[in-house]
């Protein structure tokens, strides 16, 4: 029996030790840049012709690793692949499935810096950030793990006399996995090792700009015993391989985090039924956000700054928690604006490799170029107060942006930005704040800072957010603590890191037998 849950700790780097080894991490990673990766399909390697090269946003020529690229005919292959594997693994005992994860834990844990660092060189993450990534990717582990130990024991029924009933949650099948690049361990190793940890089997196409990471994670389950064909990988343009792999008749089920746009794409396919499939395709589809930081009159209004300050520019406001709306009581508006811009200004934007670095790069050119347009937007829709400047010489670099007196209906107000930009909006009364809150298409997370019990109360009512925090930061859920997941066009509210999270990648099946 394993001990309870509990998430891995967090690095503490005002220690110097912890720099050091850092530092370390670092200089070996840069010992494997420029390498080369093959596709896994059933455990064999295979390179292609048609290579996509990732690169590091602060610095972006440097090569991070040369990937190959499926094409249909290799998505078909790993299909059929992760169809046979299908027929052996769903069969492997789930305490068995889970010690797969557990191993694959305790090997993360042991190289957490040199994971960190690959972050830190392909994604852009300052040292805390990829920190909790790496360890918010062995909580996925430890906690899936013990969740599968916990849901393949008998399961409370109502007992009759004359018959024995018994249920278990089976595999569904072949699991296309399809990660985002912004959590590009945690949320790609959370999505994979729960399917398989089901008893699926899994085509893992991973997020372009953070390819490699995924590379190194397929190894490290490899590492761990994963029998070939469980998890194959296969790196590829999403709109070319996506489509093939969504729309294949095997695909039993899509696992997707990533945009609203891309998501209901996926979701419209999977609903054509394709010929010759067997079933209806389940879509777990966890997308945007446009999350807001309500202040109310009352508040603490220097834990309002600190609280708006980390979740809209904590790794450059790339999260789909962060805060993008501060929405703030008239009373207090221009206090807490003053606070945080003042904040903000002390905010060090540069290498996030740096132990100084607090703003590192954003993703790539194509997301520079979208957040400098939303910054030119801004610019006609409320007051730039700090920022707005950027620069792509070096690595794709943008300033901590902030707009006062932005109207609620505004583009910067309800459109997901994915940048370091924050729109600050006067609210009349609380009530008022709540519902520039909710008048959006998303629902992901949201905080409320106040010292009003009733306010409190009624945000816990009528907040629409799948994750809703009070009195702190709208960013860094914890695994098993805040099951994450949003509603309305932010998703199906899946809950990843949560109890129910599991029965999304398994069917239930009533066994009934009279003696
Ligand atoms: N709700 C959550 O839990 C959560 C978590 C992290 C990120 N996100 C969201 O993810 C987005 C940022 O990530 P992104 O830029 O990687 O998103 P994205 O939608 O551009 O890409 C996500 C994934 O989909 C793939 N893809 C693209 N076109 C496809 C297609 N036609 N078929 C199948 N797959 C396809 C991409 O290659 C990538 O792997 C933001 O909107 C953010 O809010 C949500
Ligand atoms: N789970 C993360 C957000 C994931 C999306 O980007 C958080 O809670 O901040």
């Amino acid at each position: 029996m394993r001990a309870t849950f509990k998430n891995e700790p967090f690095t503490n780097f005002q220690l110097e030790s912890n720099n050091k080894a850092y530092d370390a991490a670092l200089a070996l990673v840069g010992t494997k840049l420029g390498r080369d990766y093959p596709l896994i399909i059933g455990g064999d390697r295979v390179t292609t012709t048609r290579i996509a090269t990732s690169t590091n946003p602060a610095s972006k020529n440097q090569i991070i690793g040369n990937v190959s690229q499926a094409n249909a005919s290799l998505a078909e292959e790993a299909i059929q692949t992760a169809a046979r594997t299908f027929d052996s693994w769903k069969h492997t005992a789930p305490d068995e499935r889970a010690r797969y994860l557990y191993r694959a834990a305790a090997l993360l844990r042991r190289r957490k810096h040199e994971f960190s660092a690959w972050m830190t060189v392909e994604a852009g993450k300052t040292r805390a950030e990829a920190d909790a990534d790496t360890a918010e990717a062995i909580d996925f582990m430890e906690f899936y793990a013990r969740e599968m130990q916990r849901i393949s024991k008998p399961q409370p029924l109502t007992p009759l006399d004359e018959e024995e009933n018994q249920l278990y949650y089976i595999p569904l099948g072949v699991g296309i996995v399809i990660p985002p690049w912004n959590f590009p361990l945690a949320i790609m190793a959370g999505m994979t090792t729960a399917a398989l940890v089901c008893g699926n089997t899994v085509v893992l196409k991973p997020a372009s700009p953070t390819m490699v990471i995924a590379a190194q994670f397929v190894e490290l389950l490899e590492e761990a015993g994963v029998p070939a064909g469980v998890v194959n990988y296969l790196p590829g343009p999403g709109s070319e391989v996506g489509d093939y792999l969504v729309d294949h008749p095997l695909t039993r089920f899509i696992s997707f985090t990533g945009s609203r746009e891309v998501g209901l794409r996926i979701n419209e396919r999977a609903a054509k039924t394709q010929p010759g499939q067997k079933w209806i395709k389940r879509v777990i589809a966890e997308m945007g956000g446009k999350d807001a930081i309500i202040v109310d009159n009352d508040a603490n209004l220097d834990l309002a700054a600190d609280s708006i300050v980390a979740a809209a520019f904590g790794f450059s406001g790339q999260k789909c928690s962060a805060c993008s709306r501060a929405i703030v009581h008239e009373a207090v508006y221009d206090e807490v604006l003053a606070k945080v811009i003042d904040r903000t200004q002390q905010l060090t934007v540069g290498d996030p490799a740096a132990v100084s670095t607090n703003v590192g790069a954003v993703i790539d050119d194509k997301a520079f170029r979208k957040i400098q347009e939303y910054i030119e937007i801004g610019k006609g829709e409320g007051q730039l107060v700090v920022g707005g400047a950027s620069d792509d010489s070096v690595g794709y670099f943008i300033e901590p942006t902030i707009f006062a007196d932005v109207a609620a209906d505004a583009r910067i107000s309800q459109e997901e930005i994915f940048g370091p930009v924050l729109a600050f909006t006067k609210a009349e009364s609380f009530e008022d704040a709540l519902q520039i809150a909710n008048n959006t298409e998303f629902g992901l997370t949201g905080a409320v800072i106040s010292n009003n019990r009733a306010h409190l109360e009624l945000a816990r009512r009528d907040f629409m957010a799948g994750n809703l925090y009070l009195n702190r930061k709208c960013t860094g859920a914890l695994v098993g603590a805040h099951p994450f997941g949003g509603f309305n066009m932010s998703g199906t509210d899946s809950k990843a890191g949560g109890r129910d999270y599991l029965l999304l990648f398994t069917q239930a099946k009533i066994v009934s037998e009279r003696y």
